[in-house]
Order: structure tokens, then sequence, then C-alpha cells
């Protein structure tokens, strides 16, 4: 059991385990207040860059979430001593960093996508990094072959014939020219964190700038590092022989954000997000508002709700940032199933993320999921060859039935489902949900959800 209570060695375990499910009857606005903490998304690479110091750092506003977890368990592996001092605060003390048994390692296999980022920190600190196979939601092939051709540029030996993956850097890292094929969130992050250390320059091409990696060049220029974001995606990292710990206050979880305001909308409720920031979810209240939903900006949160009268359809298209957010898409579509008329979701970033949509349909939505995407004079750029298109056509009532959570974020759009449907559902496998969303359970309950949760 490490420090935030989480048995990390059954963290493969708690993010699959059939047995957690929760019985809903639905039908009822969720009314009420929530508070965020920081975003899974930015949270656990802080927690990475961490191993990076010669001194301890400091996060606060870390949720319990699985992935942080694992996160911990990964760490302590490798000797980090991981301390919660105060609810949300860890402080992780890298001073005693030190080789881990494959065992340790491999009990985290299958449970998080973060593990790939220590390969930097971990080559920088140890001149070796073992990686456990990774896990994270199956929306797509989710290949790594962009982390591991930009350590390779930096001058890493990547072992594959390990079971997970072995790195080793036998004449350190040296700064490089990276050009990614696609702006990957995953694969800017780990140039960041192996860069900072590297010996030289390194220029980094088409590099993702979401806002939670903008909260990691924030982290890493607190603990020396020297980065400078240009225009047009280009990343200059000026590599320096030292950082010290850092102090910092993760970013909220937009995409949490996101989750409960599609909630409000889909039950006709009324939620207010503390601790969400217009800012960072500026794409996302766009359309909420273009779908007829109303929110109130507050210096401490965000209300969202349903101002009564009818939803309107709309055409999104997932992007990078600053597009609309792939991970915003599946809880919305269970609002636009009360939209009239035809809305269109184009996904451009994973090519398998409306597998969630099969349960809507049994629950009575009208959904056509397109497997090669579908023409639309509204679309901007039609450039990536595995998007899909999920039709809506509503509004359709939605029923209660017995569904099967499939991931993270299709899990949460099956909870709004089955609050939003007449009658009562029953969802397995939702301990997947706790990869991302914190104590979601004691927030439904806040809101007012009539459930029953075996956990
Ligand atoms: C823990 C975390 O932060 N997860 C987020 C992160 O995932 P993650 O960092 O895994 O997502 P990426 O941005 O890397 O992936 C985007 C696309 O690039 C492809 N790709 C990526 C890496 C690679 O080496 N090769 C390759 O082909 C992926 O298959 C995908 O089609 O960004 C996604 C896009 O905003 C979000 O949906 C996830 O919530
Ligand atoms: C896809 C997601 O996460 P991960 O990359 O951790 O699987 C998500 O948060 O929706």
């Amino acid at each position: 059991m490490n420090s935030l209570g989480i048995d990390s060695s059954k963290a493969g375990e708690r993010v699959g385990l059939k047995s957690d499910k929760i019985v809903i009857n639905g039908g009822k606005p969720l009314r009420g207040r929530i508070e965020l903490r920081g975003a899974k998304n930015l949270a656990t690479k802080a927690m990475v860059a961490a191993l990076l110091a010669d001194s301890p750092s400091t996060l606060k506003d870390v949720p319990t979430i699985s992935d942080v977890g694992v996160v911990t368990g990964m760490l302590e592996a490798y000797g980090v001593s991981v301390t919660e001092t105060a609810p949300g605060v860890l402080v992780l003390d890298p001073s005693n960093v030190e080789k881990a048994h494959f065992a340790q390692i491999d009990a985290l296999a299958g449970s998080s996508r973060i593990p790939i980022l220590f390969c930097g920190p971990l080559l920088h600190r140890l001149g070796e990094a073992l990686i456990p196979d990774l896990g994270g939601c199956r929306i797509g092939d989710r290949p790594i072959d962009f982390h591991l051709d930009a350590l390779r540029a930096f001058g890493a030996i990547v072992d594959k014939s390990y079971e997970g993956i072995r790195l080793t850097a036998p004449n350190g890292l040296t700064g490089a020219l990276i050009d990614l094929p696609y702006p990957s969130v995953g694969a800017t992050e780990q140039v960041l964190l192996t860069a900072v250390l590297a010996k030289g320059v390194t220029e980094l091409k088409n590099a993702a700038i979401e806002p939670e990696i903008m909260d990691l060049i924030a982290i890493l220029q607190k603990m020396g590092a020297i980065i400078n974001v240009e225009p047009n995606r280009v990343i200059f990292i000026e590599g320096v022989d030292k950082l010290h710990g850092y102090n910092h206050r993760a970013l909220f979880d937009r995409n949490e954000a996101a989750s409960w305001a599609s909630a409000a909308l889909a039950t006709e409720g009324d939620i207010f997000v503390g601790g969400a920031k217009q800012q960072e979810l500026m794409n996302f209240l766009n359309i909420f508002r273009k779908v007829g939903g109303a929110f109130d900006i507050e210096e401490d949160g965000i209300r969202f709700y349903h101002p009564g009268g009818p939803l309107k359809p709309v055409v999104v298209e997932t992007d990078v940032h600053p597009g609309f957010m792939t991970d915003w898409q599946q809880p919305l579509i269970v609002a636009l199933t009360k939209a009239e008329g035809i809305s269109v979701v184009h996904e451009t970033v994973y090519e398998n993320r409306f597998g969630f949509t099969d349960a809507l349909i049994e629950m009575g939505a009208n959904i056509v999921v397109h497997k090669e995407g579908i023409e639309s004079v509204t679309r901007r750029v039609p450039r990536r060859r595995l998007e899909q298109a999920a039709v809506i056509t509503g509004p359709t009532p939605l029923h209660g039935a017995d569904i099967e959570v499939p991931d993270l974020r299709g899990g949460f759009s099956h909870l709004i489902a089955a609050l939003a449907a007449e009658g009562q559902s029953t969802i397995t496998n939702v301990g997947i949900i706790s990869r991302g969303y914190e104590n979601f359970a004691d927030k439904l309950a806040a809101l007012g959800a009539d459930f029953v949760y075996e956990g």
C-alpha cells in the first residue's frame, strides 16, 4: 500500500475489476457543487519530473486516482520516497534513486501509459531504464514509435527483447533535432523530460502544446531548465547540468470539468464545477453553448447548466490543442442524443474511440459510426487516415440497460447515459473510471444521484 492508500502492486487489477459495479436509477437531474483537483494528464507527469531533481519536490492538488497510484509505485520501485503530507500534497524525494527489481516494475504492467515517460529521467539518473508494458485506454493501437525514435536520437539504445522495454545510454544523452510526425502529447513530454538534462541543445518540431504540457514546462523551468516555446510548434531546450526540486500546484483537470459539464446538460441539471477555469476550456465552452448549454464563469469555478428549451445538433472535429479535445467527445455525445437533429463528431486523434456508443445504442440512442470518416464541408483539415465519424440523430429518450465500461471516458459517458435514462442501469467494470475521476461516487452522491456503488 503506498502513501496514497493505493496498492500499486495490484494496480493492473484495480483498473480492470469486473466485479466493480454501479446500479443507477436514472431520470433525475444532477444538481450541486463538486471540486476538481489537479489534472490526471499533468499530475502524473509532474511526479515523473521529480526524478530529475537533486532535491525534493512538492506537488499540490494531486488527485487520488489509480494512475497516480501506479506512478507512485514506479517511483517507489526506483527509490524515490513519496509522502502525502496533507490531502493532495505529495513530497517526492529522489535523494536515494536506485535500480529497481524487475518484479516491482512488472507488477505495474498494463496499468497506465505514464511509465514510458520514465525513460529519459532514469537514463540520466541510472544509465538504464526498465519500463513495464504500458496500459491506458484501449482506444486505438497507441504505438510508442515516436518515443523510441526520439530516445534513440538522444543516444539511447532500446532493447525490446526484454519483457517490457530496457533502455541504456552507454555514452550519455545528447541534445538532438527531433521532428515529430504528429504533435503527440506523450512524445513531446518524452522529449522535454529527456532534453532538460541532455548535453547541448534540443530542437523539437511539431510539438504538442496542450495546457498540461505548458504546465509541465512551467514545472521544469521552476527546477532550473531552459525551455523556449517558439511559434509554429517549435520548442528549444538547452540542456543544463542539474535540476532541483519544485513546488507547484497542478493545473486543474479540464477533462473532468468537461465531463461534469456534459453530465449537467444530459441530465438537464445544474453543476458548479469548483476549480474549473475558462482559458483551458475555451473550445469546449463554445461547443457547449452551441448545443444549448449555459455556463457562468466565476472566480472559483464554472457553473454548467441546462437552461431549458431544446438542445441543438453540432458538427465537431476532435483535434490537438487548441482544437476540441478527443477526451471531451465521449461525454458530450450523450448530451447530443438529446439534441433535435443530426450531430456529427469526427474523431481524428484515435482510430477506435467510438466503441462506447454500442451501449448508448442499446439504451435507445440513434448513433451510426462511420469507420472511414465522412466528407463534410464544415471540416477544416481532413488530414489523418485513421479518422472516424459518429452521426447522432436525436432526440432519442434513453432507457436503462446492463452495460460494461470499455475505457475511462467511455465509462464516464455510460455513467451519464444511465443517469439521464429512464429506469435502472447496471454498469460493470466501473473501476476503470477511477483511473481519471477522483471519488466519482462521492461526487455523484453530492449531486443527488440515485445509485448503489459496489466498488
Ligand atoms: C496520460 C495522457 O496524457 N493521456 C492523454 C495523451 O495521450 P497520449 O500522450 O498517449 O496521446 P498522443 O498525443 O501521444 O497520441 C496522439 C496520436 O498519436 C499517435 N502516436 C503517439 C505516439 C507515438 O509514438 N506514435 C503514434 O502514432 C497515437 O496513436 C494517437 O493516434 O494525449 C491524448 C491526446 O490529447 C489524450 O487523449 C490522453 O488523455
Ligand atoms: C485516453 C486517456 O488516458 P490515457 O492516455 O491515460 O489512456 C484519457 O484520459 O481519456
